[in-house]
């Protein structure tokens, strides 16, 4: 079967999303997300004038030496743009694939490990009153685990805290706006938040809290200990993950089990973190991290350590990498937890797909192939719109640090 055509189709309904269609000679076409929030059309790019013309005329039953020529054949390995593009392609080819078998995509991993897949959502308040709320009407609704973030007192613009209440949306205004931050401020509050929020949901749910890269390791150690006796499901992020061994200085500290990964792009990126079991969940998902073949790496050898997968899944990965990576979870056999935000329903019209939200669980349903497509002439009716990601500063001087 071989690869005819190979297309981006960028649109933004509510919100920028990159989609890559490859179209074969048997008339099967396959989609795969693309999409690097901050920074889309430099994927756009990638994909358009370096990765379609080596597409072209392939066998596009070839996944895994398409993968290894994209990636070893580039010379320039690894890094957020080239892995998008090339889990663009992997996630095209592997629907195709999916589609040709006339399966649904995780029976083509090796099938169904579990009958659902749980899934954590977010509550979101501007204080601990309101975030209690959030996670009460997060119960309500049947999540068996959510997250919770709160805004800080004396701070004004936190990471979490949403403008609306089911959907958290980061990226906005035409330059990057600025949060102001003081991790004093924040470590005084985030215990007292947990406290209350353990409180009013009782001890069956899980907890989950992002703190979104803002910590130095040894401040990541005092406030995974400050949670303990709040028992999460897991601290995200606690501190940049750059320096792998950072996080041996946290894991010195504190039980709260640690989970990272959202921004890693390749299992070298993780390698040192799970072989030497200082973290817990790894986050890495579709889009960022080379599709369904190199994820599907990254779990495997994360097994081996008992280490469980916990994909990304913000709003800004597109309803396809959803998709795609619910049929992973319902697969994957280290599996710990998917992250969901809702999309928007205009985003769900534009990205008609066949999985569901029930108790807690989703399901990726049965549909052939992973189940999710693109309506191209809605898509075209909302076109790209330049947004970034904020920018954060130190409240009392400025500096500049991480969002
Ligand atoms: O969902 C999360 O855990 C995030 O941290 C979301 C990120 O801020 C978002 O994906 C950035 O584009
Ligand atoms: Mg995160």
């Amino acid at each position: 079967m071989k690869i005819t055509n190979a297309r981006v189709i960028v649109c933004s309904p509510g919100r920028n999303f990159v989609t890559l269609k490859i179209e074969t000679d048997e008339g099967l076409t396959g989609i795969g997300d693309a999409t690097l929030n901050g920074r889309e059309l430099s994927v756009v790019s990638y994909l358009t004038d370096h990765v379609i013309p080596c597409l072209i005329g392939r066998d596009a039953h070839q996944i895994e030496d398409i993968w290894q020529y994209l990636y070893k054949g580039a010379y320039w390995r690894r890094g957020p743009v080239t892995m998008s593009a090339i889990a663009a392609v992997d996630t095209a080819l592997w629907d195709i694939k999916a589609k040709a078998a006339n399966l649904p995509l995780y029976q083509l991993l090796g099938g169904r490990s579990r009958s659902g897949v749980m899934v954590y959502g977010h509550a979101n308040g501007k204080d601990i009153a309101h975030t209690v709320d959030e996670v009460l009407r997060y119960k309500e609704m049947g999540y068996k685990a959510i997250r919770a973030q709160s805004g800080v007192p004396g701070l004004e613009a936190v990471y979490g805290v949403g403008k609306g209440n089911m959907f958290y949306e980061p990226a906005d205004g035409n330059l990057p706006s600025e949060h102001d931050w003081s991790s004093e401020k924040y470590l005084l509050h985030a215990p007292k938040l947990f406290d209350a929020v353990r409180q009013a949901v009782g001890p069956d749910i899980h907890l989950l809290h992002d703190v979104h890269h803002r910590l130095t390791p040894i401040e990541a150690g005092r406030l995974g200990k400050s949670l303990e006796p709040f028992h999460l499901f897991w601290m995200e992020d606690a501190t940049p993950a750059e320096n792998q061994d950072a996080f041996r200085l946290i894991r010195q500290h504190t039980t709260t089990p640690l989970a990272v990964g959202e921004i890693f792009n390749t299992i070298w990126d993780c390698k040192d973190l799970i072989q030497n079991q200082l973290i817990d969940y790894i986050r890495t998902t579709i889009v960022h991290a080379g599709g369904l073949t190199h994820l599907r790496r990254i779990a495997d050898f994360a097994s081996l350590y008992q280490v469980r997968t916990g994909c990304h899944g913000a709003t800004d990965l597109s309803p396809v990498c959803m998709g795609t990576a619910l049929h992973f979870d319902t697969w994957v056999p280290n599996f710990g937890v998917q992250e969901y935000m809702r999309h928007t329903e205009l985003t769900d019209e534009v990205f008609p797909h066949s999985y569901s939200f029930k108790d807690g669980y989703m399901h990726c349903g049965e549909t052939i192939g992973h189940g999710v497509e693109i309506n191209e002439e809605l898509a075209a009716k909302y076109p790209y719109q330049r947004a970034y990601l904020p920018v954060n500063r130190l409240q009392h001087d400025g500096t500049l640090v991480n969002w």
